[in-house]
C-alpha cells in the first residue's frame, strides 16, 4: 500500500482553482518532494492530506485513512511541520515539546526532548524563552516536534528556509536518515536543489496540476531545473494557449 495516493483532488477558493485535478502517489520508505513555482498548489495539497482543509472534490488516502472522513485518524499517525509556524513565545522549547509529548501521549517525555534537542542541536536554548530564539532556533524546534513521536510518515512545509548552510546539511542528513529507516517523507518546496540533492522521487506541480514525476537520483546536477523549468512552461503555455 502507498502511503499517500490522491485522486483528482481539487481546491477552489472562490473564483480560484488552486487545486485542478491533482492525482499522486507516494510510496513508503520515499523522501518525496512536492515541487512547484509560487501558489501552485503546495500547502493546499499538504493541508487537505493532513486533515486541516477539505478538498472541493476528489480522494485521499494517507496511511490507509482518508483525511476528509477520518483527519484525527490521520492527524494522529503522522507528523507534520506547517509553513511559517513558531513554538509559542512565552514557552520554552522544553515546555513547548514536554507539552508536545503529553499530546503524542509518550511516557518519558524529558527523555524524548533531550534527545531530539541533541539531535538538532538546541540542547544549549532549551530554557531559553520562545521569544527570545532566533527564526532558525525555532524552526529546530517545530522540526523536533514533528518528529518527537517518531511517526511514519511526516509532511514538511518549506524544511530549510531560515536555516543556516551547517544546519541545512545536519537536517538533511537526519531527514535522508529518516526515510532510511523506512519511514516516508512529503515536503514542499520551491527549490530546485533541496529536492534534486535530498529527494528519491519528485513530483512537478504548476497551477495545481501534477505535471510530472521523477526519480532525481536519475539526473545530473542541474538537469532537474531545466525539467522543472521546461514543464512548468508548456503546462502554462498549455493553459494560456
Ligand atoms: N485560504 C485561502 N483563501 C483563498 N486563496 C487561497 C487560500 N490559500 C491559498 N490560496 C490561493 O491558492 C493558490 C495556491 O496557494 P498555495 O499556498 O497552496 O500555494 P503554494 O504552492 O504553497 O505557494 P508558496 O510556494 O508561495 O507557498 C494561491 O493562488 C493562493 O493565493
Amino acid at each position: 500500500m502507498p502511503a499517500i495516493e490522491t485522486t483528482g483532488l481539487t481546491k477552489e477558493y472562490g473564483d480560484l482553482d488552486a487545486l485542478s485535478g491533482l492525482s499522486l502517489t507516494v510510496g513508503e520508505g520515499e523522501l518525496f518532494a512536492l515541487l512547484g513555482p509560487n501558489g501552485s498548489g503546495k500547502t493546499t495539497t499538504i493541508e487537505i492530506l493532513t486533515g486541516q482543509r477539505t478538498p472541493t472534490s476528489g480522494t485521499a488516502t494517507v496511511l490507509g485513512h482518508d483525511p476528509v472522513a477520518e483527519p484525527m485518524a490521520v492527524r494522529r499517525a503522522i507528523g507534520t511541520l506547517p509553513e511559517r509556524e513558531d513554538p509559542p513565545s512565552f514557552l520554552t522549547p522544553r515546555e513547548f515539546l514536554e507539552f508536545v509529548c503529553e499530546v503524542r501521549a509518550l511516557s518519558d517525555p524529558e527523555d524524548h526532548v533531550e534527545r531530539w534537542a541533541e539531535r538538532l542541536s538546541f540542547v544549549e536554548t532549551l530554557d531559553t524563552l520562545s521569544t527570545n530564539l532566533s527564526e532558525g532556533q525555532r524552526q529546530r524546534v517545530m522540526l523536533a516536534a514533528a518528529f518527537v513521536h517518531e511517526p511514519e510518515l511526516v509532511f514538511i512545509d518549506e524544511p530549510l528556509v531560515n536555516l543556516d548552510p551547517i544546519m541545512q546539511e545536519q537536517v538533511k542528513r537526519h531527514l535522508a536518515d529518516y526515510c532510511a529507516a523506512g519511514n516516508t517523507i512529503f515536503l514542499s518546496t520551491h527549490f530546485v536543489e533541496v529536492a534534486q540533492e535530498l529527494c528519491t522521487s519528485v513530483g512537478i506541480v504548476s497551477d495545481g496540476r501534477l505535471v510530472a514525476t521523477c526519480d532525481p537520483r536519475e539526473f545530473d546536477d542541474g538537469e532537474l531545473l531545466d525539467v522543472f523549468v521546461a514543464e512548468v512552461d508548456a503546462e502554462r503555455e498549455a493553459v494560456v494557449g
